[in-house]
């Protein structure tokens, strides 16, 4: 085991549970989350203090070298859920369902079955809609979720590419309608993904579970990024403007992870320059 290098006062070994997010959102506690796709990283980020860690189906992109996430399976996101969650001992795992593994409600339940049965505490989907009915089939069977609105990756070929989502009035209406919806449908947290600050914002005061932005301002409850942007990786795509490089600054990955977290924690990541008006 790591010394853990956190600077709060969590006892080192003692995992997250849901019921604490919101205590944290409630006591303006913000959420530092990163994802992740392998042990020895894991073991990094969770002696680092990360507080939530993700095996994204970004990994489809930074790990396989695809060019979207549609190619993910669901063996995929397990063997990397299995391969993170024996690295983890304090932050709480968050797993992606992939493209289409959340079309019906049965298929899933038996996707997310196998995630928590790897190790993860929560699955992640994205968008609402026809979702919600999906969200509240994996709640009422004791699954924890994390709903993601904005820009939703899986959706690139409807979007026609990574563009920021709820600029105008009447989709900003329609995200925050979205995220009362998520919340309604029993969804435990809320990723907000390139939506302009003041629509997050508003979004974060409109609900009671955390947000977690990714290029979504500095007032989410919680911030999340790429590891791999976040340790100055070229991932041979355009950097969006939300990614900060913190391996320049704190020189070793531990350290970085450690500078990430405390960032967020303080308020100081994102600022306007990794955020959109
Ligand atoms: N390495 C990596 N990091 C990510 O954050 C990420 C992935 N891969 N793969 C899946 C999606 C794709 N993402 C992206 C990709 C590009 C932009 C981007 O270039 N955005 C423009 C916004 C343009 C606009 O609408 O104004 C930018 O300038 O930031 C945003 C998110 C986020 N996700
Ligand atoms: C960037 C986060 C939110 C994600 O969904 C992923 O990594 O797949
Ligand atoms: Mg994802």
């Amino acid at each position: 085991m790591y010394a853990s290098a956190s600077k709060d006062d969590r006892p080192a070994g003692k995992p997250w549970t849901v019921p604490e997010l919101a205590a944290a959102k409630r006591e303006g506690r913000k959420l530092a989350m990163l994802t992740c796709y392998d042990a020895g990283f894991a073991r990094a980020l969770d002696a680092a203090g990360i507080d939530l860690v993700l095996v994204g189906d970004s990994l489809g992109m930074v790990v396989q070298g695809r060019d979207s996430t549609l190619p993910v399976t669901v063996a995929d996101i397990a063997y990397h859920t299995a391969c993170v969650a024996r690295g983890l001992s304090r932050a709480l795992l968050v797993s992606d369902l992939p493209f289409a593994a959340d079309a019906d409600p049965v298929r899933a339940l038996e996707a997310s079955v196998a995630f928590l049965q790897a190790g993860a505490g929560m699955v992640k989907l994205e968008g609402a809609g026809h979702k919600l009915a999906v969200i509240r089939h994996l709640v009422e069977r004791e699954i924890p979720v994390c709903a993601h609105l904005g820009l939703t990756p899986q959706s690139v070929l409807r979007l026609g590419g990574y563009k920021v989502q709820g600029r105008d009035e009447a989709a900003a209406a329609r995200l925050r309608e979205d995220a009362r919806a998520v919340q309604a449908a029993g969804a435990s947290m809320l990723v907000l993904e390139c939506v302009p600050s003041g629509v997050a914002a508003a979004i974060t005061a409109d609900l009671d579970i955390p947000t977690i932005g990714i290029g979504a301002g500095p007032g989410c409850d919680g911030q999340v990024l790429v590891l791999h942007d976040m340790l100055g990786l070229d991932s041979g795509h355009r950097r969006p403007r939300f990614v900060k490089d913190f391996l320049a600054e704190g020189g070793s990955v531990a350290a970085a992870a450690l500078a990430y977290a405390e960032a967020v924690r303080e308020g100081r990541f994102p600022d306007a320059e990794h955020a959109y008006a």
